[in-house]
């Protein structure tokens, strides 16, 4: 579970998150909003890569100011681009990176590495330079180096903005699949329309907080001149 209490955070003078308080436990949660509205920093702010500059997030009872570490771990967080999360040269030695501060074995590592490649469709590519892949394959690899670290919550943003409608589809797929809480940030409605939950930003507040097809509806009137 993930608690936001009155959270605000501002970037220099300028206010981005004012006073979000929200219990997050459902196990599938989009965050929508116009550009700008602050959907980017909340996400941040859920795994610690970003501290509230007041108010308080815990995850399963951690506060991201104290326990960022053990938070970092628990809570994944994949990127709208992936070329900023792919790391390593090659395809299977992006994948082995995240596992090595886990204190693995070599051959467990090995052995996750390899069932990562064949689940995500990956193991052509064991070698191949990351870089080469396509962009649908790249944002692949960039959630399975973070599935890969079993982290128990996971945190997107904007996962399927950068992708091709087939590519689209599998990611869509793969997000709805997972067992992990999901929480995820999308301008994606149909993506939206699969959570269990809906939250609505606007201009850092939170406008409106339901079932997906209310909150949706709301969001399009909002924005519907
Ligand atoms: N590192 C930063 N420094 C200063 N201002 C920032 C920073 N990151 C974001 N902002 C500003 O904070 C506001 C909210 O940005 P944020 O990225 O959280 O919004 P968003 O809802 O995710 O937008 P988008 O849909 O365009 O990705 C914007 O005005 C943005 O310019």
């Amino acid at each position: 579970m993930i608690e936001l209490e009155d959270v605000h955070h501002d970037y220099g003078d300028h206010k981005v998150l004012g006073g979000i308080s929200l219990t997050l436990a459902e196990p599938r949660i989009a965050i929508v909003g116009a550009n700008g509205s602050g959907k980017s920093t909340l996400a941040r702010l859920l795994n610690g890569l970003l501290l509230p500059t007041s108010g308080r997030v815990r995850v399963d009872g951690l506060d991201t100011k104290k326990d960022g570490k053990a938070i970092r771990r628990k809570v994944g967080f994949v990127f709208q681009d992936p070329d900023i999360q792919i790391i390593m040269p090659t395809v299977a030695e992006d994948l082995d990176f995240g596992l090595k501060r886990h204190g693995l074995t070599r051959e467990l590592r090995a052995a996750k590495v390899t069932a990562a490649l064949l689940e995500h469709g990956l193991d052509q590519h064991r070698d191949h330079p990351a870089h080469l892949l396509s962009g649908g394959q790249k944002q692949l690899l960039a959630i399975a180096a973070v599935l890969i670290t079993d982290p128990t919550h996971l945190v997107f943003d904007e996962p399927t903005t950068l992708l091709d409608l087939p590519n689209r589809h599998r990611v869509t797929r793969l997000i709805t699949g997972l067992t992990q809480q999901v929480v995820l940030v999308t301008h994606d409605l149909d993506l939206a329309a699969t959570a269990d939950r809906v939250i609505v930003l606007d201009h850092g507040t939170v406008f409106a907080d339901g079932p997906p097809a209310r909150s949706i509806d709301a969001y399009v009137a909002l924005h519907t001149a």
